[in-house]
């Protein structure tokens, strides 16, 4: 979802014949019925994220599961007017329900970084929580697209993977690391530094979500601009040190909430376009890859019916480029191990 559609969709609704504009438009569009699910609805990006699906007009059911607080949100949300029909669901024996018939599952449950913790310093009690989740998923929603925001993404991604498997349910095309808030910030420092219009920018965010293994392919961005290699060294640090600049600017209470929520929701919206069949919806994701000779990888990814359609190359890489994804290959390893190993033996 753009900006220009979300602002479209808040001009539609906001004066006194919004319902009968709102009305008339969903049903020359037909669009078809899909449900989205959001699992940590309650949460610091839940909430946003809620209001932000809520506006998507290829959303028709909305549900909101946490394990408590959800009928809350989904109370407050329901009443914009928009398509979709809101359901709140909390506490474990509701979540069947909340995931039943789900054609596209977001997860941001979970507990995010304080100063001075990494990503993986999340796994211990995030892995747990996605593990249960992804078996819930897999029991109630097995042929839901999953979109995974919570961390550690390198590690998370690979729990669900090995959950799915041993459910019986995997299948590669339908599992996606979040990545988006990446592009989102190389997008906003690139244009910043390249003095573009930040709605014409385009750059490739490839590798992993953390640290290092975050490689924004400046060398690829558009629209071109002359930057220097100093340049281009500050903003590969300012894109993979993006999450550590909020974290520490709300100094305990949190890491990134709104940005990733405005992220989730348009890898969210380009999966449910590719599930209805628009062409050429391509984002960047952390996905099941052969592009490297690790088993999951971000690059830009084609969605398509199936989930995704078609992983793309890296393209051609700058020597710094080139060095940076020699760096990125060890620690991504090492946590996507991480994550294959816990789900295979807890
Ligand atoms: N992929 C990405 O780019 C980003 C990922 N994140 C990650 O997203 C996660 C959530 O962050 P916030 O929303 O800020 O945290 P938060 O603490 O504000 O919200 C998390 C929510 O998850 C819920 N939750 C916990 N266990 C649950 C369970 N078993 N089932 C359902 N819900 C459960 C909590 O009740 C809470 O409402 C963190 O792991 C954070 O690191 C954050 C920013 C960017
Ligand atoms: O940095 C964090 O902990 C949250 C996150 O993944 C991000 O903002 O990119």
């Amino acid at each position: 979802m753009t900006l220009s559609m979300l602002r479209s969709v808040v001009r539609r609704t906001s004066t006194s014949g919004a319902s009968r504009l709102t009305r008339r438009q969903f049903s020359s569009e037909a669009a078809p019925e899909r449900k989205v699910a959001i699992l940590g609805a309650a949460g610091g990006i839940g909430q946003p994220l809620s209001l932000l699906m809520k506006l998507n007009p290829l959303v028709s059911t909305l549900s909101l599961y946490d394990i408590a607080g959800t009928p809350g949100v989904a109370a407050d949300v329901s009443h914009i007017n928009t398509r979709s029909q809101v359901a709140g669901f909390a506490g474990e024996d509701q979540l069947g329900q909340a995931l039943e018939g789900s054609d596209v599952v977001i997860i941001p449950a979970g507990v995010p970084r304080k100063p001075g913790m990494t990503r993986d310093d999340l796994f211990n009690i995030n892995a747990g929580i996605v593990k249960s989740l992804c078996t819930a998923i897999a029991k109630y929603c097995p042929n839901a697209l999953v979109n995974m925001i919570s961390n550690p993404v390198n590690s998370t991604v690979p729990i669900a993977a090995e959950v799915f498997k041993k459910a019986g349910t995997y299948d590669e095309k339908r599992l996606f690391g979040v990545t988006t808030l990446d592009v989102v910030r190389a997008k906003t420092f690139y244009a910043g530094k390249a003095k573009v219009n930040v709605s014409d920018v385009i750059v490739p965010v490839v590798g992993g979500h953390a640290g290092i293994t975050i490689l924004p392919l400046l060398s690829q961005a558009t629209p071109k601009a002359n930057l220097s290699d100093e340049e281009i060294v500050a903003l590969t640090k300012r894109t993979q040190d993006g999450g550590t600049e909020v974290v520490e600017a709300k100094a305990g209470k949190g890491s990134a909430t709104l940005s990733m929520a405005y992220a989730g929701a348009i890898f969210a919206d380009a999966c449910l376009k590719g599930l209805n069949g628009v062409p050429d919806v391509v984002e960047c994701s952390f996905v099941q890859s052969n592009v490297t000779e690790l088993p999951f990888f971000a690059s830009k990814v084609r969605l398509g019916k199936n989930g995704v359609e078609e992983v793309l190359g890296l393209g051609p890489l700058s020597d710094y480029e080139k060095k940076g994804l020699e760096a990125l290959l060890p620690e991504l390893k090492s946590s996507i191990e991480k994550g294959i190993k816990f789900a295979n033996s807890n």
